[in-house]
């Protein structure tokens, strides 16, 4: 992974949601951390495409997220706050297949490869559910497949364990440490992100620390305190 900030910042009018940074990630794990509305997800948004900069660049493995958007989307799979909003159809392996419709492969094929993913995380038991019906940590686990079917080699996850007990919470955070991708995680759960490779730290915009989480979230309870 070979993710680079050149200068890149997002304003919407005057507000300066992002102040332009410059920065290269590649570790396999990477928390995101700071108060709310500090640019968190702006910053994540600029990663996949989802937002583009109003100033300088962001490439994703030499591709510019502005110019190359629909090839940025196809690496970089992004799991939202809210996994309830991100599940479109009904039922859960309906949906997982959802993602692979513009990949022109057969029924068998596609069959084939959400069984594969709901193997991989052992939930092939919330295959035939209807998505609205399942607990918190059942949906977290149902987008989780529903975006690593289609092979992203990044994925983003914007607070994971926000809303879940221990017992899923503990899950996701086993899950996060197996995942084969990189992962850059968007937390409050400071714990979860206590083992990365990095951490950052954005306050109003800016990105104040970024370095290994025992020093970053030292200068997180400053500022927050
Ligand atoms: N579409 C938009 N239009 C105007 N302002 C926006 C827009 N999106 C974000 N902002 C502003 O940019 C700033 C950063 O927002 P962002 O969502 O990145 O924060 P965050 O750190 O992810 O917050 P939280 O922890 O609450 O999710 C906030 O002041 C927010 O109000």
């Amino acid at each position: 992974m070979d993710i680079r900030f050149e200068e890149a910042g997002l304003s919407f009018g005057k507000r300066i949601a992002l102040q332009p940074l410059s920065l290269t990630l590649s570790e396999r794990r990477i928390g995101v951390i700071g108060l709310n509305g500090s640019g968190k997800t702006t910053f994540a948004r600029l990663i996949n495409g989802l937002a583009k900069p109003t100033t300088g660049r962001v490439t994703v493995d030499g591709l510019d997220t502005s110019v190359d958007t629909d090839s940025v989307l196809g690496k970089v799979g992004f799991i939202f706050q809210s996994p309830q909003n991100q599940i479109i159809l009904p039922v859960v392996r309906d949906d997982i297949a959802f993602g692979l419709k513009s990949r022109r492969l057969g029924k068998n094929a596609i069959d084939a490869a959400v069984d594969a993913v709901l193997d991989r995380f052992d939930v092939r038991h919330l295959a035939d559910r209807r998505a609205h019906e399942l607990s918190g940590g059942e949906l977290q686990m149902a987008a989780l497949c529903s975006v690593l079917v289609t092979g992203p080699d990044i994925l983003i996850l914007d607070e994971p364990t926000n809303q879940l007990d221990l017992k899923n919470r503990a899950r996701v955070q086993s899950t996060i440490g197996r995942l084969d991708e990189n992962v850059i995680v968007i937390s409050h759960d400071l714990e979860l992100v206590e083992d990365f490779e990095r951490v950052l730290l954005f306050d109003q915009g800016c990105l104040v620390a970024d370095g290994l989480p025992p020093e970053v979230i030292a200068r997180y309870r400053e500022i927050a305190l």
